[in-house]
């Protein structure tokens, strides 16, 4: 990775293995870890919003949530007024999702793509410039 971003991380229980691997593969002094803490079932809602906050307040630069699906934690987050969060399963949408579309979290399905898989694509979408021009015209108008 090229830069030193800060990064808040968060799952539920379905996430937690990928969310601990992805602790301990990026570097420490920029990751803080909203939990949760186990593999015990959890409500992914609880963990999603503080993580959209901390990076909706500008306290972080991106956010990473690991679901099973990672459609409960992607539509939890884009609920938050300046989230922009992009379920990604391939290494490629994660890098379009920042070029085109200025996304703030990466949303990772664990039960469905493998731990290098969900490496690469967070290295992508932390390494990737979001590309303005006219997609910047089309990211102004996504609130409703
Ligand atoms: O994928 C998810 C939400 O989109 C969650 O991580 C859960 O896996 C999903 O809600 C299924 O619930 P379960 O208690 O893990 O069976």
């Amino acid at each position: 990775m090229n830069k030193e971003f800060k990064i808040a991380i968060g799952s539920d229980h379905a996430g937690f293995n990928y969310k601990q691997a992805l602790v301990e593969w990026l570097p420490q002094a920029t990751v803080k870890d909203f939990g949760t803490h186990s593999t015990e079932s959890t409500d992914y809602p609880d963990f999603a919003h503080p993580v959209a906050s901390a990076v909706e307040s500008g306290e972080f630069d991106f956010g990473i949530l690991v679901c099973g699906s990672a459609n409960g934690v992607a539509i939890t987050a884009n609920k938050h007024q300046d989230i922009r969060a992009a379920i990604c399963w391939l290494p490629e949408l994660a890098s379009l999702a920042r070029k085109h579309n200025n996304a703030n979290i990466v949303c990772i399905p664990e039960r469905f793509i493998s731990l290098d898989d969900a490496k690469e694509i967070v290295e992508l979408f932390l390494d990737t410039e979001f590309e303005g021009g006219r997609h910047a015209n089309r990211v102004a108008k996504m609130s409703c």
